[in-house]
Parts: structure tokens; sequence; C-alpha cells
């Protein structure tokens, strides 16, 4: 890209000194310089957007301060540069107070000096837009819109909690079936707001072992148990200054619903074995595909723990209530998928969408997601037809429901299907479904997929 002229306004009375400072700075190519020799004329001409503007204000048309405001008026941001003789100071100190970037006086070494302050001047500029652009970009990156995809009309409520959660501290319940993007949502919240630049810390209740989890959360101290041989950090502790990412809450026992609670009253963590408190500032954001209302009410959850932690309460829909979005989605996963993969360009056929729109998809997102890059490697021509989409189940969506079965065993039946499809690869299995392979192996060793 062709760097731009920096643009130099030069507002000088005495033409024999404006034309040194011009001469002088054009020796820089990539000045441009004009001279303006009053107020009006200067006024007139900023429209041209100047990127710097060095102002002699003993002009005869107009009192220096005067020209300032009237230049800050239509340009808030231009850095202006005074340049006065000695007798005006008190003038030039009025003007740097208003906002005015430099002061110099007009002698032997003022050309140099000039020259200097504008090459920080422009430095600090394209460092400014250096930033802008990068914080831009960040934005863009997790902008809901741009992360969150989908056009149903839930998506309006999401996004409008999420950019109210992005503007506060508060914590936030993020709930609905597996694979609806409870840990999209919580990522995007915390990229959004002010905590981006510290960590996002995801822990899954369910995935630890019930004896490891309060040194795991809150960390411990070198001795604190057998088996603790040095000092650990606990995930609250790491998430210091961001965000940690509870998911599975509803799986946390009540023992330590208990400590989960006091950290989050007293906001600090003493670690196990240890008695030096750490204060936290650390947002919460909870997830859960269990009605956490229900475990209230039944007495595996705390209900103060409950209140601690709803803040604001977002809870995402299953796919098969998204009606089209289930194509947007689907559209979206096959492009990523060829493009990662270098496939070309691939379609869905009209067949295999009515198939996909027939589908109650109860893995959600994951499983679509998976089903289409299945699609996407079976289909010849570079057509998805339908007899490329393999559902997991070929059930209809009612018969589905009448199985009354818990969202955790159609979670095992996914799981299985993929494992016997993928002649028991966990890892395999877990790179389909996006899970992580500890999962799986948590799950066989409870004999869950037996
Ligand atoms: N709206 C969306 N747009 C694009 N991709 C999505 C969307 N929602 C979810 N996904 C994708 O679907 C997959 C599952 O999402 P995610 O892991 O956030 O779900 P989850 O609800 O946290 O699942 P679980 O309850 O099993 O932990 C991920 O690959 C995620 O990137």
């Amino acid at each position: 890209m062709v760097e731009k002229a920096f643009r130099i306004f030069i507002v000088e009375d005495d033409p024999w000194y404006g034309q040194i400072l011009e001469y002088h700075l054009t020796l820089n190519p990539d000045f441009e310089v004009k001279i303006f020799k009053n107020a009006k004329e200067i006024l007139e001409n900023l429209y041209l957007q100047p990127d710097l503007i060095t102002l002699d204000f003993s002009l005869p048309d107009m009192q220096g301060d005067k020209l300032f405001e009237k230049i800050r008026i239509a340009n808030v941001e231009v850095p202006v540069i005074v340049i006065s003789s000695q007798e005006d100071i008190k003038m030039a100190v009025k003007l740097m107070k208003l906002g005015a970037v430099d002061y110099l006086v007009k002698d032997e070494a003022t050309k140099e000096l000039l020259w200097n302050s504008i090459i920080r001047i422009r430095e600090n500029k394209s460092l400014k837009k250096e930033v802008e652009n990068l914080r831009e970009e960040l934005g863009q990156k997790y902008s809901f819109e741009a992360t969150i995809l989908g056009q149903d009309i839930s998506l309006n409520k999401l996004f409008s909690l999420m950019g109210k959660a992005t503007k506060t501290n508060i914590n936030v319940l993020v709930s609905g079936e597996t694979g609806t993007g409870k840990e999209l949502v919580a990522k995007a919240i915390h990229y959004g707001s002010g905590r981006q630049k510290n960590k996002f810390v995801d822990v899954n209740m369910g995935a630890i072992p019930s004896e490891l989890i309060e040194s795991e959360l809150f960390g411990h101290e070198k001795g604190a148990f057998t088996g603790a041989v040095s000092r650990k950090i606990g995930k609250f502790e790491e998430a210091n200054g961001g965000t940690i990412f509870l998911d599975e809450i509803a799986e946390l026992p009540l023992n330590m619903q208990t400590k989960l609670l006091r950290v989050l009253q007293e906001r600090e963590v003493i670690r196990v074995g240890g008695n030096q408190r750490v204060p936290l500032d650390v947002r919460i954001i909870s997830a859960t595909h269990k009605d956490l209302q229900e475990e209230v009410k039944s007495g595996r959850f705390r209900e103060d723990l409950y209140f601690r932690i709803i803040g604001i309460p977002i809870s995402l829909p299953p796919l098969r209530e998204r009606g089209n979005d289930i194509l947007v989605l689907a559209k979206h996963f096959v492009d990523q998928f060829s493009k990662e993969n270098g496939l070309g360009v691939i379609k869905i056929g009209e067949d295999a969408r009515k198939k996909l729109l027939s589908y109650s998809f109860p893995g959600n997102i994951r499983e679509l997601k998976a089903t289409i890059e299945i699609a996407a490697l079976m289909c010849t021509e570079n057509i998805i037809n339908a007899d490329d989409i393999s559902f997991l189940s070929s059930k209809k969506k009612t018969d589905f429901l009448l199985e009354q079965k818990t969202l955790k065993e159609h979670t095992c039946d996914i799981i299985k299907y993929y494992l016997k499809k993928n002649n028991d690869d966990v890892v395999e299995t877990a790179r389909l479904l996006d899970i992580g392979k500890s999962t799986i192996y948590k799950m066989i060793q409870n004999g869950e997929l037996a």
C-alpha cells in the first residue's frame, strides 16, 4: 500500500519565514507543505484535512487563541504546533493549555526543532493507528455476529444479553443442551469485555475426579497432601483479572459448592494446605445443560450458590428450534471444512437440505458440524446429496423425544455411535465431536459407554 503524504499546513504572515520553513520541510519527500498567510485562508482550507498545522498566531486578521478554537471546532484531532517570537510567550502558554502539542520560539534552531517535533507526532499518529487497527481486528474477531453464526430471531435476544454482559462484570449463567454453543458464547463475552487482555480459563466440573476438584480450582501448597510435591496455582488464581468458565457447574459436588460459595463471597482464595489469602478479581461464567432451578428444588444444588452465579441468565435454544439456521450453519461448516482441506467449492443439494431440516439434532451444532464434515468427505462431484448424510439416529424428532432419556444418556449414545464407527479410536472420535479425549476416557472408566 502506498503511504499517503503527510500534509502540513503552515500559518505564517511573514512570507520570508514561511518559505524557509517550507523549503526545509519539503526536503522530506513524504511531506506535502502548504502556506497560509492569515486566519481566513487556513479556515477556508481546513476541509483539506491537514495532518498537522504550525501556527504563528500574530496574524493580521485574528488572535491566535481565537483561531485555535476555530480550528479545534472544525477538526478536534489535528495536532497544532505553535511558533512564536519571544514576546508572545504568554499567549503560547495559553495555547499549550488549550491543547497545542508543541511550542517553538522563532530562532536559528526552529527548523530542526520543528522537523523533530513533526517526526515525533507522525510516529505517534501511526502508532495510534496501529493500536486502533489491532483493537478493531480483535473486536472483529470476537464480535458476536462473526462468531455466533445464525439468523434466527432468537439470536437478537442472545446478542442483546451478551452486549449487557460485556459492558459489566456481572456473572453469567449460560444454559442449553449439549453442543448449542455455551462455550463459544462464554468466550465471545470474555473477548468482547474489558477483560479481554487477561486469561479465559475453562474448567469442566464433570471431567475432574471429585477428590482433585478443590486443588484444581483453588490450588495447593507443597506438601498439602500426598503427591503435592510443589505449589500449584489453581484455576481461579490463573484467571485473576480475566474470566473463569465453569462448565457443567451442576456436576459440582455439594461439599465443593459450599467452598465455591465462600470464595465468591470473600473474593479471595486460600490454596489447599496454605493460609495466605489471595485476592481475586475474576468474572465467572458458568454453564449447564441441566435445569439448575430443578437441581435446586431437588436439593442437589445450593440455592445461595445458584443466586450468586446466575447474574445474567442466557439460555441457548436447541438447533432444532432455530429453523433455517440449520442450513445457514451447514453452509458455514461445509465452506470452512472444504477451505481447510483444499476440497474446492462444495454445494449442499436440495434433497440434502430437506434431510437436514427434518432431523432433530440431539447433539445440536456440534453434531451438525460433524455430520456435514463427514458428508463433505463422502460426496462425489462436490455436491452433498441426501445419501451422503447419515445421522446418528434415524429416528424422527417425536420418536426421539418419546425415549425419555436424559441429555447425558443421549450424549453417551452419540459418543458410542462415533466410537463404533471409528473402530474405537478415541482420539479421532474426540476430534470429530469436538470434545476432549479425556471426557471420553473418563466416561469409559465410569462404565457409561458400556
Ligand atoms: N452459533 C454458532 N456458530 C458457529 N459455530 C457454533 C455456534 N454454536 C456452536 N458452534 C460450534 O459448535 C461446537 C460446539 O459448541 P460449544 O462447545 O460451545 O457447545 P457447548 O454448548 O459448550 O457444548 P457442551 O455442553 O457439550 O460443552 C463448537 O465447534 C462451536 O464452535
